[in-house]
């Protein structure tokens, strides 16, 4: 491999750090509203999709100036973005340390386009198991799939954990409104309340079971399923597992050997990450609520990205800008975190998911060649719905110490406009007022103006507490409305956004060896709890509390 030029030693983030050190402190996005009209119209990208409206993505609110964007997007040119992307979207074994190809959008390339890897095409065995997924999911819901007693299926229990669970999880919830029937859930939690809260409200007549685990060794996710496995054992016979376990993996043999027959696996290659497999055989759970015709327009919504990402210019390209102006808080401004906060309720989940799709791709501290890095890497990633977060956190992103950029996205119409709208009408004012706030802030004139009918004393005691300083940097994202192709394009953006910071930061995106350890230490651990003498092999800590919590048993 190459050794890549040193981030640092870029021109373009020289130039990016001594701007920042002459003028970064006091680059006012409200000045630069003021001294441009048009900044609106110049910071801010229209996507048109085929089928679902526009999608507008406002970066206006940022502390960027020409200058500073034109360095940035000559950044991306120089750290090879485009080239980058390309060798992923053709299948080069981008994720070196694991040795494979890294190829969820062959999964939505909705074209003929032959994709090798390894000189084989694919496109071929994709398209099979779209087929599979397709079939299995028409079968269910004409009810000519049966439980073993000859009752149409109910329920459905996705038992997977991570990748295998969250992105099933947040997509499923958030196109809550397309769901046909079947009532969803979903097992990750080794902690045995989540399987028996769970099977609680079960029928084992009428559950289907889908046990979702790439490599199907993962010990959360086995436990769970053979937990399920026994309590169905317990009502049917092992004839009947077959009606109600399938399996999403790419371990043919693991899933056999745990009692599930190759007819009811759902494949997917291993050139599919676990946080990026939503797109693959382990969407089933979303096929299975949203019914097939809605997960391919989901497909769409995400290819109709990849397509964008390939071939817009990096100045009009969504997930570049996107990416660049995260580089610029992280890397210049030394921002921690970054906030998502949709403004839908479906859209719960939303940030819990890309905590794992961003802080688990980007969360690397050595560069593709194994060096250290001299910069950080990716953000904390967190966000809850708005209003919601309005009267918990954002407090300290309108008044703490902390630079907080956000991301705030709505859909323009509501899936429920109850009351005449007037909910969403007050949603809509929330998502307008939070972000122009964050922007503008209160300055002290204005918050002495406000308290004029005060006790002078009173009121300057109060000034400093009521200040805002603003110029607090936010992207605001409106899709026309929440729909399976426009929630898959929200994700895809997210998805070429962590692509793109990766390239510019030259870690690697696609591996995780940093959940290794605690699995392994665990092993360990587990042996130690089954013994009656107190347990010395650790830290004091470790012993200490391996300990007390065994005293607690007796
Ligand atoms: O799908 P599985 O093989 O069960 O993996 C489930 C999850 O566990 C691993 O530890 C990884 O950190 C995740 O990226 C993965 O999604």
């Amino acid at each position: 491999m190459d050794k890549r030029q040193k981030l640092t030693q870029e021109l373009a983030f020289q130039k990016l750090k001594e701007i920042h050190a002459n003028v970064g402190s006091s680059i006012r996005i409200k000045d630069l509203f003021d001294q441009d009209k048009d900044r609106f119209q110049r910071y801010s990208i229209t996507l048109k999709t085929p089928s679902d409206g526009d999608i507008l993505v406002d970066f206006s609110k940022n502390r960027i100036n020409d200058e500073i964007l034109k360095l940035l997007l000559t950044l991306a040119s120089d750290r090879k973005v485009k080239e980058a992307a390309e060798a992923m979207f053709s299948g080069e074994k981008i994720n070196f340390t694991e040795d494979r190809a890294v190829l969820h959008t062959a999964l939505r390339n909705r074209s003929s386009t032959p994709i090798l890897v390894n000189g084989t095409n694919i496109m071929k065995e994709i398209d099979e198991q779209l087929d599979h997924i397709k079939e299995f999911v028409n079968s269910v819901h004409s009810e000519n799939w049966l439980g073993y007693t000859g009752k149409p299926l109910t329920d459905v229990v996705n038992i997977g954990i991570g990748g295998s669970d969250l992105g099933p999880l947040m997509v499923s919830e958030a196109l809550r409104p397309y769901n046909k029937g079947l009532r969803l859930h979903f097992v990750s939690n080794i902690d045995g309340t989540h399987m028996a809260e769970t099977l609680k409200k079960l029928n084992p007549e009428t559950a289907l079971f889908i046990v979702a685990s790439k490599t199907f060794t993962t010990q959360e996710t086995m436990t769970n399923a053979n937990t399920a496995k026994n309590w169905f054992l317990k009502h049917a016979k092992p004839e009947d597992i077959s009606k109600h376990f399938v399996a999403l993996s790419t371990n043919k043999e693991k899933v056999v050997e745990f009692g599930i027959g190759e007819a009811n696996m759902f494949k997917f290659g291993d050139f599919v990450g676990g946080r990026y497999s939503v797109w693959s055989s382990i969407g089933l759970p979303v096929a299975l609520s949203i019914g097939f015709d809605n997960f391919s327009k989901f497909l769409d919504g995400a290819s109709f990205i990849d397509q964008h990402f390939r071939s817009a210019p990096l100045e009009k390209n969504v997930p570049v800008i996107l990416a660049l102006l995260g580089i610029w808080y992280s890397n210049f401004y030394g921002a921690e975190t970054h906030a998502i906060l949709p403004y839908d309720q479906y859209m719960h989940r939303f940030a819990a998911y890309f905590q794992q799709g961003d802080m688990e791709s980007n969360g690397k501290y050595v560069t593709r060649s194994g060096d250290v890095v001299d910069y950080s890497t990716g953000p904390i990633v967190w966000g809850e719905p708005g209003t919601n977060g309005q009267h918990a956190f954002y407090q300290l992103i309108h008044q703490g110490t902390r630079l907080i950029p956000c991301d705030f996205i709505i859909p323009a119409v509501s899936q429920n406009p109850i009351e005449n709208n007037k909910h969403h009408k007050i949603l809509v004012a929330n998502f307008l007022a939070q972000t122009e706030a964050l922007m503008k802030g209160k300055t002290e004139a204005e918050v002495k103006a406000e308290l004029k009918d005060m006790k002078p004393e009173l009121a300057a005691r109060l000034v400093p507490h009521k200040i805002f300083q603003g110029n607090r940097p936010s992207n605001s994202i409106v899709i026309e409305k929440l729909t399976p192709f426009t929630l898959g394009a929200l994700i895809a953006i997210y998805e070429q956004k962590i692509f793109t910071q990766g390239v510019i930061w030259d870690i690697n995106s696609f591996d995780q060896w940093g959940v290794e350890l605690g699995k392994q230490l665990a092993k360990a651990i587990e042996p130690e709890l089954e013994k009656s003498e107190p347990v010395s092999s650790h830290d004091s800590s470790t012993n200490g509390l391996l300990n007390f919590i065994k005293s607690q048993w007796k």
